[in-house]
């Protein structure tokens, strides 16, 4: 499938708006379009000797000097979403030992639902065979809702970076996950623990993570809430609600008061979204 026109207007303004085409590569990547998509979108969209002159290697290398930066911790404790949160329609639920928000009806009931007929995979049956099924920790099922197979949630990324504050280009593909009864995620932190395997295969390359922002997609039958296990708050899921939390203190390190769980689902379903950011990531970190 091509990238779509929208997709090539959205590189255009990136490039326009000083962005290299390295950077933008590496956005559109991110966001999980093909090599040959973001080959195609990049050629489209800039002009030919500026698409020749800035594709040669050196220059892709000068470029990306900027990226990759790490962030501002401080500047991350305080996103638009938190400063705004005083006469916005989030709920502070704690600041102190956790910086805990939620959002009611951050979502309508008909995106809700095209984003889990998208997870259940009706749209496209044979990637159900990707999704995982998990180890004891999380027995959901989980996937990757990129936006060249599911073009409508590029507006829900966009929505969800600007009601945070923070840019996409530092975010990971938005996931979706699936619980039926019994299924749940066993208490754990989101960002990635020092020391460990998966921090040195994932942290020091693509980052630490900073925000995790999630929405729930229905309200199951009985179950299924997420429970902070410092502050022993359990966040009953509500369709259409995000909750979100910077998983980060504002050194830069772990907050362990952010361990969570996802409650077993006692009746019904449980669907939800979630997408993190991270502490490296490309072009402008905020997006005001
Ligand atoms: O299902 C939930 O409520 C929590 C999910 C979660 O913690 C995660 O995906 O990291
Ligand atoms: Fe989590």
């Amino acid at each position: 499938m091509a990238i779509s026109e929208e997709r090539v207007k959205w590189t255009r303004s990136e490039l326009k708006g000083g962005a290299t085409i390295e950077e933008t590569r590496r956005a559109l990547e991110e966001q999980g379009f093909t090599a040959k998509d973001v080959k195609y979108a990049l050629k489209k969209a800039a002009p030919r000797a500026d698409y020749k002159k800035l594709a040669k290697p050196e220059a892709a290398q000068a470029g990306s000097k900027s990226s990759y930066l790490h962030a501002d911790y401080r500047a991350l404790a305080e996103p638009k979403l938190v400063r705004d949160a005083g006469n916005s329609n989030v709920t502070t639920l704690f600041e102190d030992e956790l910086q805990l928000y939620a959002i009611r009806n951050f979502l309508s009931a008909r995106q809700c639902e095209q984003l889990v007929n998208a997870i259940k995979g009706d749209a496209h049956p044979s990637k159900v065979d990707s999704y995982d099924q998990q180890s004891d920790m999380r027995s959901s099922r989980t996937c990757s809702l990129r936006i060249h197979e599911h073009p409508f949630v590029g507006s829900i990324n966009t929505a969800i970076a600007n009601t945070l504050g923070l840019s996409n280009t530092w975010a990971e593909v938005t996931q979706g996950q699936w619980y039926e009864p019994g299924q749940q995620y066993k208490p754990h932190p989101d960002y990635f623990v020092p020391g460990t395997a998966e921090y040195d295969r994932f942290a020091k390359t693509g980052g630490q993570r900073t925000w995790t922002f999630m929405i729930y997609l229905n309200q199951p039958e009985a179950g299924g809430g997420t429970h902070f296990l410092k502050v022993d708050e359990t966040i009953l899921p509500e369709q259409g609600m995000a909750i979100c939390w910077n998983n980060l203190l504002r050194s830069g390190a772990p907050n362990p008061n952010t361990v969570h769980a996802g409650l077993p689902v006692e009746a019904g379903s449980k669907f939800i979204i979630t997408k993190w950011f991270r502490d490296r990531g490309t072009g402008q970190p905020f997006t005001a």
